[in-house]
């Protein structure tokens, strides 16, 4: 996610690779970040001295941990006044400045992205700690604008957007597949089966943004008096496809609320 971010930005031209500091305990997974020119580390104590804006983009298990790291590895004044921006599910901006609170003068930042910033087509959502300013979040807007679209929400609509934005791209995935099976099943070859799913799903998803119409007028649109969508469309309601798919997104939104109370634990 960290690179989908940082791409996106620089796909804008905002920043260079050799503005950028990243660091992980696994030389690995640093490798590509160097090769696009970006300086790199292993302990996050070097990033968090060099850097004024500093992503939070680990796994939620781990973010207490790497905290722990930074604060044996600096010192005081080398973590001081920094702006923090949190990309972790479920943590809460109460949560994170907890974790973070030796470290003076912080200000936090939550956002929730999600990978199609990697190709400017983001859905991104941000909402300020108790201590961001004004400035810290006309930053934040900014990166985020480079990525595709972007809004300030109140905390406690976060998980329900993850669930739905961040998750969402997965679930669209799983639906592409299926539809590209459906054509293979009917004796398309799976490249122009995926490329013909993938290119209506987004034209489908303009449709929605484009134009002020509910998406049932848009289906009935395509559903001609008992004709061949009505069949398909009967099939998917037995199949209780609406059910599961609200099923996902509220098992998502619920699994970041557990993941915030976990993380209180660690
Ligand atoms: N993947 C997605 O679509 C989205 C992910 N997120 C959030 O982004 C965060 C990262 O997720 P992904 O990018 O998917 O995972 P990832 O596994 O691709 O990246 C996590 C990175 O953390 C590094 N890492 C592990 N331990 C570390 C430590 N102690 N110190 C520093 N770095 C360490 C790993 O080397 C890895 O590169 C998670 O908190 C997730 O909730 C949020 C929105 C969307
Ligand atoms: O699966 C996850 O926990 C993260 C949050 C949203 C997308 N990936």
């Amino acid at each position: 996610m960290a690179k989908a971010i940082c791409r996106g930005i620089k796909r804008k031209g905002l920043i260079d690779y050799s503005q950028v500091y990243v660091s992980s305990p696994f030389i690995k997974n640093l490798d590509s970040w160097k090769a696009l020119g970006a300086n790199v580390f292993t302990n996050n104590a070097l990033v968090v001295e060099q850097s004024d804006v500093i992503f939070l983009a680990v796994k939620p298990h781990v973010f207490c941990q790497a905290i722990e790291q930074i604060e044996s590895n600096s010192d005081k004044n080398s973590t001081k006044n920094k702006l923090f921006i949190s990309i972790i599910a479920g943590l809460t901006t109460n949560n994170v400045e907890k974790v973070l609170q030796s470290f003076e003068g912080s200000r936090i930042v939550r956002i929730m992205p999600n990978t199609p910033m990697l190709i400017g087509e983001g859905c991104s959502v941000y909402c300020p700690g108790s201590k961001a300013t004004k400035e810290d979040l006309d930053l934040v807007e900014t990166i985020l604008q480079s990525t595709g679209m972007c809004q300030l929400l109140p905390e406690h609509m976060i998980d329900a957007v993850m669930a739905v934005s961040a998750s969402g791209p997965a679930f669209v995935y799983i639906f592409i597949e299926a539809l590209s099976d459906g054509g293979v099943r009917m004796g398309l070859h799976r490249e122009m089966a995926t490329k013909f799913a993938a290119q209506m799903v987004m034209g489908a998803a303009k449709m929605v943004l484009a134009t002020d119409k509910h998406m049932g007028t848009l289906k009935d649109e395509v559903c001609s008096a008992g004709g061949a969508t009505i069949a398909g469309v009967h099939a998917m309601e037995k199949g209780r496809v609406r059910g599961a798919i609200m099923d996902a997104v509220q098992a998502a939104a619920l699994r970041a609320a557990e993941l915030n109370e976990r993380s209180k634990k660690l």
